[in-house]
């Protein structure tokens, strides 16, 4: 270790200020701990004063090891990048994705056999389905998308990410954000609205470091040495600027009590349900469409090594796409209490949005013109395209779905749960993995461990899709139509139990499909895990074999 005089080094900015305000709030935590109304508040504040006390010890120790110079921005004239806040966001990625797909499984099988309540209330169906939900898209998504977020702007604009503890605030306040939200699910803690569960105090440190992120991509953005910003640059804004909006909109709340957990929204009635949904549909919009669409942006070219086969098309299908999204949120409450004109204007607005998707979808698809005998031997290539693909197909049975009649079939069946799936293994899952095969050996400059095992991911996974969407289609069919069945006197056909009956077996082939995309996701974490412990002698060999062109 380095051992510089202390009278060349002086703390920073940063590392002053966030010691202070670290030491500061492992104080006040400490003491809302001890005045909290419920557990669950307790909890949450003693941990973030235990977190905040670690965050001081942490700088305060970094301070000491770190030269007295920080990084510099360029060695030798080329840019020195900030990777370790990557690496970190990329294992945890890989790390909740499994610890969310577990949850999935588990919650499936649920459905097929209820016994596995266990009639333990954190066990319950009702916890775990939150938990699934966000461990999977803001635990495992929202990881992969801040690392290749902070690895695309990095290189697209041949710059170091801006700011020094900033992108290290970002991506480990983040994760404890997911920590505090995770917890508090299995706690019974949430605020009931689907996607946007976390407490008003969690939504409050939610607001910091998104404001944080967005701070630090623009400043990386501001201070880049290419004239021209990338389009993956444009998804990503999208992305963060929006999801700040959103969350912003859809959180107002007056805690009960500033020492307990519950907390009352702002919006009342129909007007709330319209912000929930205005920040649900765009949700999927900004943060599984935009920002995975900037993943596509990047990674497909760069595996392909083909240009992007028409800038112009990303460039309109982005202005379109983000316009459109933005009026489509009413969808989800076709024959609700909204206004009738709402929802036609939703509907309307989601069978234009088929169109931009279509766009992104041939962009990402005809960048392998001249290619396409790499998917035969590519099988990272070959997960980024299908991924693609699942996208053009969630995007045209989503228009499909917010078309008000076909909507009556297959609102509140697991039509809707198949047509989430399908865009979220197969569109959100496939461009993730595709992402993480080509980063973590660029990261760790080192060569994939192995492609065949890629291959068979690739093959399980798609397999276990297969399963979960066929599973759902008939499933949530057979359910709308016995739903609306009448004898012809006039009652209904069916009873209720008598559907659900109908969908044993559809949610046994459902879990077999979970299970397999499961088993998928552990073989890639094997992979990866051999490639970063891959020996010293391979490594050196392969830096020059892999040392990707910026
Ligand atoms: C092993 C893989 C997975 C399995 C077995 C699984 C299973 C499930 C189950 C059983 C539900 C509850 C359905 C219901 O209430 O009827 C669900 C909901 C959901 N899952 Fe998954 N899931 C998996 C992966 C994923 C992934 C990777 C994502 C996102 C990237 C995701 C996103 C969602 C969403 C958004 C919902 C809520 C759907 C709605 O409210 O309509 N899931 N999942
Ligand atoms: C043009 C694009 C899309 C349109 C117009 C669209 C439309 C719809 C519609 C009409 C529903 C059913 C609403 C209901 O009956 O409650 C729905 C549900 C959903 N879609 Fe899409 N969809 C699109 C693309 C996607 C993609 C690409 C994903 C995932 C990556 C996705 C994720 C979801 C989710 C999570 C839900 C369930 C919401 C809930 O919890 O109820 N959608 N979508
Ligand atoms: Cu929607």
């Amino acid at each position: 270790m380095t051992s510089p005089s202390f009278a060349s080094k002086s703390t920073t900015m940063g590392e002053a200020g966030l010691m202070s305000v670290f030491a500061v709030s492992a104080y006040v935590f400490f003491f809302a701990g001890a005045m909290g109304h419920d557990s669950a508040f307790t909890f949450h504040a003693l941990l973030a004063s235990a977190a905040s006390l670690t965050a001081t010890g942490v700088i305060l120790n970094r301070y000491y090891e770190r030269p007295a110079q920080l990084p510099p921005a360029q060695i030798n004239g080329r840019p020195n990048y900030n990777l370790g806040p990557i690496k970190f966001a990329s294992v945890l990625a890989m790390f909740w994705g499994i610890a969310g797909f577990s949850i999935g499984l588990l919650i499936a099988s649920q459905l097929a056999w209820p016994a596995l309540n266990f009639d333990l209330p954190w066990a319950s169906f009702g916890r775990l389905r939150p938990l699934h939900t966000s461990a999977v898209i803001f635990a495992f998504g929202g990881n992969v998308l801040i690392a290749t977020s902070f690895y695309v702007v990095q290189k697209t604009c041949r710059t170091r990410l801006a700011g020094d503890l900033a992108p290290w605030f970002v991506v480990v306040g983040y994760n404890f954000f997911i920590l505090i939200a995770g917890t508090g699910y299995l706690f019974g803690v949430t605020q009931s609205k689907e996607y946007a569960e976390p407490e008003w105090y969690a939504d409050l440190w939610l607001t910091i470091v998104w404001i944080t992120y967005l701070i630090v991509f623009v400043a990386t953005l501001l201070k880049r040495k290419e004239p021209h910003i990338f389009v993956a640059n444009w998804f990503y804004l999208a992305f963060i600027v929006t999801i700040a909006v959103l969350h912003l909109g859809n959180n107002p709340a007056l805690p009960v009590s500033v020492f307990g957990s519950k907390s009352y929204i702002a919006w009342a009635g129909v007007q709330d349900a319209m912000f929930q949904w205005w920040y649900g549909h765009n949700a999927v919009g900004f943060f599984l469409t935009a920002g995975f669409l900037a993943i596509m942006y990047y990674f497909i070219p760069k595996r392909a090594e083909r240009p992007v086969y028409s800038y112009r098309l990303s460039i309109i299908h982005f202005w379109a796409l983000i316009f459109l999204y933005i009026w489509a949120g009413p969808h989800h409450l076709h024959y609700t209490a909204l206004p009738d004109w709402t929802q036609t204007l939703g509907m309307t607005f989601s069978i234009m949005l088929w169109m931009p998707s279509w766009g992104g979808m041939i962009n990402g698809m005809m960048t392998l013109s001249g290619a396409w005998d790499k998917l035969r031997t590519d099988p990272v290539l070959r997960m980024l395209v299908v991924s693609v693909a699942f996208y053009g197909m969630a995007t045209f049975e989503g228009p499909t779905m917010a078309i008000k009649v076909v909507n009556s079939l297959s609102h509140y069946t697991d039509w809707t749960v198949g047509h989430v799936h399908s865009g979220a293994l197969g569109w959100v899952g496939f461009v993730s993995f595709g992402a993480l095969y080509c980063l973590i050996p660029w990261l760790w400059n080192r060569q994939l461990y192995s492609l065949k095992l890629v291959n068979w991911h690739f093959w399980i996974a798609t397999i276990g899709i297969v399963l979960y969407i066929s599973a759902m289609w008939v499933s949530g069919i057979l359910q709308g139509l016995m739903w609306r069945a009448y004898t012809s006197l006039g009652f209904l056909e069916y009873s209720f139990i008598e559907s659900v009956e109908a969908m044993h077996p559809f949610y046994i082939i459902r879990a077999a499909g979970g299970a397999l995309f499961l088993i998928g996701a552990l073989i890639m974490a094997a992979n990866l895990w051999m490639t970063v412990n891959a020996r010293e002698a391979d490594q050196i060999q392969d830096a020059r074999a892999l040392q990707v062109a910026e």
